[in-house]
């Protein structure tokens, strides 16, 4: 039996981000292979020793990565494109590409802020055990004293969120090898049961999409019969399993994880007298969980392990290190230490015989918003625009943000630590838009921007400035690799107390007599990059959120702002995981960010801003967000997202310069890419820009980028 607690994983990048600065100074070389080496384990041995401390009953393994956990299953099976195979080192190859060789592709996994590298599988691609690395950390733990429980991605799932390698057959699809994969499956978990390993977790959180029920099926039926193997937990998360329930329940599998905090309860008949590993603590927010209803819902089955609804990847180490937060807001919160120690609480209780109550009455979703705000039509209101405005055709623009320079760094710095007063610092602020209103008049944009100079991070900064927000000090969460986010929590009613940006927008307009664009993120993305409270349904803070916005973008109009941009890049990152709730999700997104920019009058543009986010999947609702102008990333993904926008009848702006790259395309590359576009949609209605902000570039790759932007437009103006 497995004992009475576990987690399904724990965070990797290290309390301080140690993992991040090693792997960084790993990859610029100021690191040898053997001090990297000793970083990790020395990160592993702390989680081990810390798991243990807190008493939790069973420890996972191989939660470790370099870069990626799906990155590590590809290797471990052998699933390398050839092109990576000569490279120095091929896992840093696909994860951050090498001479002339781009990484593989990489994408959001599933609905977190999570990003993993999408393996290539072809008709030949190898599928077979050539990795070790669970085996490994297995030993390296007990060394340590520990056993433990590894954890490694279900074969389903790797191969749902793996795409054709290049040149594969029409019709051929990844899972087409699931035979294959199944005997690397079955060799791995018998060379775990040499090592004496006594459960592995098998995740399999592509079946709460509703995806790949008869392969699970398939597959355990098959991995379950083997008679040389470890226990088998399989691991389901973030959402429910419907029919793939039943589907796992009819297997040979010992056990399975089922996130009960999304996923609700089931059943107990359902598990087919499977162990229960019972996701009752969330690891997908920072919340304390509600022990007696935890306990009331553990009590009803049979055989069970408290457990985590997730990994607790997604969440920041240890609360006890944000010292300044509100202590009466500290009370409410639960970081991953404080998790673990629910779960071991949970357990406790239950061995005695404690049966918890049920929960009080969730607030019931409101139905406020269901009507679309809207404008005069778009016609007319694009007249009214036109006129005071008076661009060229093919206006050149740019996404926001410019440059954040070392010194606007080291003063936002100086400003924490005291060291720099207030009006010191909005003289460097002021001092920097300026020099980036002269550098655009200078380079010939038409439409102007004061550069996000006061921003660290377009989501954080809202959250510094609006009521019912709280930030932390490290509370640092895994974006990719060694990048790391650390989200705002929302923990109360949501206001604006005073504007936000109206006085740099205001300044920054003074200097100029070219329209400069008050620039502002949608409700959507500030809400998905944030820690969302739950006590209120989702979109009722997003509607709170929408409301702050639309007071922002009210303040801005009446202080002459004739452009104002509201980003919503995160559009599809809320979108629910089962294809039918996604409709529902992007009524009320959109109806939210049409009430958020409706009070900016007809004769105010209005422009929106997506990028890396699949954008394809959800262009009707793009559409629906009515915004006079839409920019859009394009460039970077060669131009895929044109196919589909000939139904939009309003400005459209695709990036024609990929901002993701070092590199500068020349006139003729982006007057190219401009080809492409006045192909699609009419030339009255294209804008020229970026893909992005330009907040990680260099003034001189910017300088050059955008000369060639205001060229090519010229060139097309001509003809
Ligand atoms: C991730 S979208 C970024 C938009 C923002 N206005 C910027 O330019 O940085
Ligand atoms: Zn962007």
């Amino acid at each position: 039996m497995l004992t009475h607690s576990t987690i399904l994983g724990y965070p990797r990048i290290g309390p301080r981000r140690e993992l991040k600065r090693a792997l960084e100074a790993y990859w610029d070389g100021r690191l040898s292979r053997d001090d990297f080496d000793r970083v990790g384990a020395d990160l592993r041995a702390d989680t081990w020793r810390r798991l243990a401390a807190l008493r939790l009953g069973e420890l996972p393994a191989n939660t470790f990565s370099e870069y990626d956990h799906v990155l590590d299953t590809a290797v471990l099976l052998d699933a390398v494109p050839d092109r990576y195979r000569a490279a120095a080192d091929p896992y840093v190859a696909m994860a951050r590409g090498a001479d002339g060789l781009p990484p593989l592709r990489m994408t959001k996994w599933f609905d977190t802020n999570y990003h993993y590298l999408v393996p290539e599988i072809g008709v030949d691609t190898p599928l077979r055990l050539a990795g070790d690395k669970p085996i490994r950390e297995v030993r390296e733990a007990q060394a340590l004293g520990f056993d433990t429980r590894p954890v490694v991605v279900g074969p389903v799932t790797f191969l749902l969120l793996s795409e054709p390698a290049p040149g594969s057959p029409a019709g051929f699809s990844p899972l087409d090898r699931l035979d294959d994969a199944l005997d690397a499956y079955a060799d791995l978990l018998a060379a775990l049961r040499a090592e004496g390993v006594e459960w592995v977790q098998l995740d399999e959180p592509a079946l709460v999409t509703g995806e790949g029920v008869a392969e699970a099926r398939r597959a355990y039926d098959r991995l379950g019969a083997l008679t040389d193997r470890p226990k088998l937990l399989v691991a389901s998360y973030y959402g429910e399993l419907g029919d793939a329930l039943p589907a796992l329940a009819a297997t040979g599998i010992e056990a399975i994880g089922l996130d009960l905090v999304r996923g609700g309860p089931v059943d107990p008949a359902a598990l087919g007298g499977k162990t229960l590993v019972a996701g009752v603590v969330s690891g997908r927010d920072v919340w304390r969980t509600d022990l007696d209803a935890a306990l009331h819902e553990l009590s009803r089955y049979p055989d069970v392990v408290v457990s985590t609804s997730c990994s607790l990847l997604h969440v920041p180490y240890d609360l006890d290190a944000e010292t300044d937060l509100d202590p009466a807001l500290r009370e409410r919160l639960a970081f991953a230490d404080q998790k673990v120690a629910e779960v071991v609480a949970l357990a406790d209780r239950l061995a005695r015989g404690e049966r918890g109550v049920a929960p009080t009455a969730r607030t019931a979703a409101s139905d406020a918003r269901s009507t679309l705000d809207s404008r005069a039509p778009y016609p007319e209101r694009a007249a009214s625009q036109a006129v005071h405005l008076g661009l060229p055709e093919l206006p050149v623009t740019t996404i926001g943000s410019f440059p954040q320079t070392g010194e606007l760094r080291a003063a936002r710095a100086a400003l924490a630590a005291g060291t720099l007063d207030v009006p010191g610092y909005e003289r460097l602020i002021e001092a920097e838009i300026e020099r980036v209103i002269r550098l655009q008049e200078r380079l010939g944009i038409d439409v102007l921007v004061h550069g996000e100079p006061e921003r660290n991070d377009m989501v954080q900064y809202f959250a510094e400035h609006l009521d019912g927000f709280a930030t932390t000090r490290f509370g640092w969460v895994q974006s990719y690799g060694s990048r790391c986010t650390r989200p705002p929590i929302i923990h109360g009613d949501v206001r604006r107390t005073a504007p936000i940006t109206v006085r740099w927008t205001r300044y920054a307009q003074s200097l100029t007599e070219r329209p400069v664009k008050g620039m502002l993120t949608g409700p959507v993305t500030i809400v998905a990059w944030s820690f969302v409270r739950r006590d209120i349904p989702l979109r009722d803070v997003v509607g709170q959120v929408a409301e702050a916005v639309r007071e922002e973008v009210r303040d801005l109009a009446v202080a002459g702002t004739s452009i104002i941009q509201v980003d919503e890049p995160a559009l599809r990152e809320l979108l629910p995981l089962r294809r039918e709730r996604q409709d529902e999700y992007l009524q009320w997104a959109v109806a939210a960010y049409r009430h958020a920019t409706s009070s900016a009058g007809d004769h105010t543009q209005i422009h929106t801003h997506l990028c890396y986010s699949n954008a394809s999947e959800v262009v009707e609702a793009i559409d629906g967000l009515d915004a006079d102008v839409t920019t859009i990333e394009s460039a970077r993904s060669g131009g895929r997202i044109l196919g589909q926008l000939d139904g939009f009848g309003r400005g459209l702006g695709p990036g024609v310069y990929d901002i993701h790259s070092p590199r500068v395309p020349g006139a003729e590359e982006v007057g190219d890419l401009l080809d492409a576009v006045l192909k699609v949609v009419p030339a009255e209605r294209v804008w020229v820009n970026p893909d992005c902000g330009l907040k990680t570039r260099t003034y001189p790759q910017v300088e050059a980028a955008l000369t060639n932007l205001v060229t090519a437009a010229r060139e097309r103006r001509a003809d």
